[in-house]
């Protein structure tokens, strides 16, 4: 938390308090902003974080097959509104030259990159970069399902619509085969 400034977030959340007819100095109110404050922290840590990190820790296994870790749940913050949107992600890599990674590191990725105020097209190719950049895999495919709260409590408010984004890197960009079995893998109970 070291980057983040608790006390400007602190202000800010009191005067939106204000701004939208609140009295901020009633009880129930007072300790709000300093909750919204470490709240906001935990959130956005992401934001000092870099996803490529997790992918130093390599071990040298002769698996040149598919990797996939599917249903990873992740919550972010949609870059327009400032309200959550969630869902689950699903990374897969085709390892190469025995580079293999952690495959909870895989999951770190997605959270790092999650807690950022961002768009999930943006964390889909993030993901798939980091690995790419850092593994040099024959390939990576990274597939995200989420449901945006500024779509379902404000605005057009169609709850239960999901959005997905898909980013195919390397062999994956043009192997529709390997593809369709990583999405047949990703639809297996
Ligand atoms: N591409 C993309 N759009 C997003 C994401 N999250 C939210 N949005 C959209 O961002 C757009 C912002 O549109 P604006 O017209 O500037 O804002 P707005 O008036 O609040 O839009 P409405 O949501 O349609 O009421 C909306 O269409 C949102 O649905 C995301 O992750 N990716
Ligand atoms: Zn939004």
């Amino acid at each position: 938390m070291a980057n983040v400034d608790l006390n400007k977030i602190e202000e800010a959340v009191k005067m939106i308090l204000e701004a939208v007819g609140e009295d901020p100095n009633r009880e129930g109110l007072l300790d709000t902003p300093k909750r919204v404050s470490k709240m906001y922290a935990e959130m956005f840590e992401g934001l000092h974080q870099d996803p490529k990190e997790y992918f130093q820790t390599v071990f040298n296994e002769n698996h040149e097959e598919l990797v996939l870790v599917k249903d990873i749940p992740f919550y972010s913050m949609c870059e327009h509104h400032l309200v959550p949107f969630y869902g689950k992600a699903h990374v897969a890599y085709i390892p190469r030259n025995g580079v293999v990674t952690g495959l909870s590191k895989l999951a770190r990725a997605v959270e790092t990159t999650a807690r950022r105020p961002q768009l999930q097209e943006r964390i889909t190719s993030t993901i798939a970069d980091s690995i790419m950049e850092m593994l040099n895999p024959y390939g990576v495919y990274v597939v995200i399902e989420a449901e945006h709260m500024c779509m379902t409590m404000r605005g057009i408010k169609k709850p239960g619509a999901k959005t997905v984004t898909a980013v195919a890197r390397g062999i994956l960009e043009t192997d529709e085969v390997k593809r369709s079995e990583i999405l047949s893998f990703i639809q297996m109970k």
